[in-house]
């Protein structure tokens, strides 16, 4: 056991207690930066939704529009010239390579491969983006594990947090231009006719599609995406800062919105040193709650009161963690849990602490795991225990424009998509504070 550094947003170096070699080589080889983006950078179309800004003037967009828009309008007419034009409106986007890396999934268990796969083509409402960078989920390792109850594709490209530029796109796409920054998030596609889709709980249609588990995902430079179900980035957002806000951003976003905490009241989060709980926190604090940080480890107990946590409980050290929450919301216990954790323990011990009346919400997905509640609590203090699974097409632009708007500054650390494996060893032991993020071009 050696010394290692943390490097957190700020770009502070900082010794902190002994942890393994394989830290210490990830975090030394990790380009770290917290940086949200600087006014300068801050352009004047706020989402470039106004096509007539001055971003979108420039010759270079303009040549771009009209080779799209010759496409699109040739594709109406469909003669076989015209269709070959319209299914890859390219003509003046950049060259598309046919081969790219990625870092791939060969079995269960196994460890990924950094190879060189085919560009994938996008279909008639698909968009193929260039991923630039990509957060590592808890999820992507259940992926690798394959320890939930549903089937995960093999081969498998994983990953579902990325942020690209779109690149090309398919004959029926056109509100999102080639140009456009774009994530791709867990929900890659849904049917869009089903009951749940038209009520806009599109993650629960029958037909979704599952970016890195059911369908390749971020974790390689070229990814596919639905035109409907890609989050539209604002330009002035970074790329890399941005990319954890696909998942864990949205999904606790959401999740704080299901526990129906108000202004001034207590959420304990349970995981609140991890990728979701980071987000969290800062989430949490944006909406004006108190928050009881749960997790464990000085590592965690720093960066969650860094990150705004008003209390940090540790549940390796401490001697009555139910007590310990209790009092640091003022004896009646938090009015809401975010239950953030990919360990049964915390979804066993909610009910204990919840306030009466109070709301725990489930996001979390540890394997084989079981919630637990006494029936007779659960009823006289009229507890709420309800599921919260990552969020709709509205609460992504929620979610993003909390990010743009400057409340969201997480620690994030960027390695290269040839890190992967690393990345998922130090996550296996639950050594990741924050989130990682992968640069595809190393
Ligand atoms: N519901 C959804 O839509 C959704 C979306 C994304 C991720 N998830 C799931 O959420 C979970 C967390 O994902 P992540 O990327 O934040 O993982 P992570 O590994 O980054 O963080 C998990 C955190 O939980 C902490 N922890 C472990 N045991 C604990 C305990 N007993 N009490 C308190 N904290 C404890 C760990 O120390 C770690 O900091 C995973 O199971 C993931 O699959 C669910
Ligand atoms: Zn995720
Ligand atoms: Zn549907």
């Amino acid at each position: 056991m050696v010394p290692t550094t943390t490097l957190l947003r700020t770009g502070a170096v900082r010794t902190l207690r002994p942890v393994s070699r394989s830290t210490v080589a990830l975090a030394r080889s990790a380009r770290v930066t917290g940086r949200q983006f600087s006014s300068s950078q801050r352009s004047l179309c706020a989402n470039c939704a106004n096509k007539s800004c001055a971003r979108h003037n420039n010759t270079s967009n303009r040549v771009r529009s009209s080779a799209s828009t010759i496409a699109n309008t040739a594709a109406v007419k469909g003669s076989n010239v015209a269709k070959a034009a319209a299914a890859y409106a390219t003509a003046a986007g950049p060259a598309i390579p046919t081969e790219q890396w990625a870092q791939v999934l060969e079995e269960k268990g196994g460890k990924v491969q950094y190879k060189k796969i085919p560009v994938p083509k996008p279909g008639p409402d698909e968009v193929l983006i260039n991923i630039k960078y990509s957060g590592v989920c808890h999820t992507d390792l259940h992926a690798v594990n394959g320890d939930w109850p549903l089937d995960v594709k093999l081969p498998l490209v994983g990953g579902h947090e990325g942020a690209g530029v779109v690149v090309a796109r398919g004959e029926l796409v056109h509100d999102v231009e080639i140009g456009d920054h774009v994530g791709i998030k867990w929900l890659n596609g849904s049917c869009m006719s089903c009951e749940q889709c038209r009520q806009s709980n599109e993650s629960l249609c029958a037909e979704a599609a599952l970016s890195g588990y059911t369908v390749d995902g971020s974790f390689q430079q070229y990814a596919i995406g639905k035109a409907a179900h890609v989050a539209r980035i604002p330009k002035e957002c970074d790329l890399a800062a941005v990319a954890p806000i696909l998942c864990a951003g949205l999904t606790v976003y959401k999740a704080l919105k299901s526990s129906g905490a108000r202004p001034g009241q207590y959420v304990t989060i349970a995981g609140a040193g991890g990728g979701l709980g980071s987000y969290a926190i800062q989430y949490a604090k944006a909406m004006g709650l108190h928050v009881i940080a749960l997790d464990g480890g000085d590592e965690k107990r720093e960066s969650c009161l860094k990150l705004g946590a008003d209390t940090f409980v540790d549940f390796k050290t401490s001697k009555d963690t139910v007590a310990e929450i209790r009092a640091a919301s003022g004896g009646a216990g938090p009015d809401a849990v975010l239950l953030l954790a990919a360990s049964e323990k915390p979804f066993q011990e909610a009910s204990q602490y919840v306030k009466s009346k109070g709301t725990i919400v489930c996001v979390g997905l540890p394997a084989n795991a079981f919630v637990k509640a006494p029936v007779f609590d659960t009823v006289v203090r009229e507890i709420n225990i309800k599921g919260s699974y990552v969020g709709n097409r509205q609460d992504t632009a929620e979610a993003l424009d909390f990010f743009r708007q400057g409340f969201i500054k997480a620690p994030y650390k960027i390695v290269g998509l040839t890190e992967l494996q690393k990345v998922y060893d130090l996550m296996q032991e639950g050594k990741v504070t924050g989130r990682y993020v992968v640069d595809t071009s190393k």
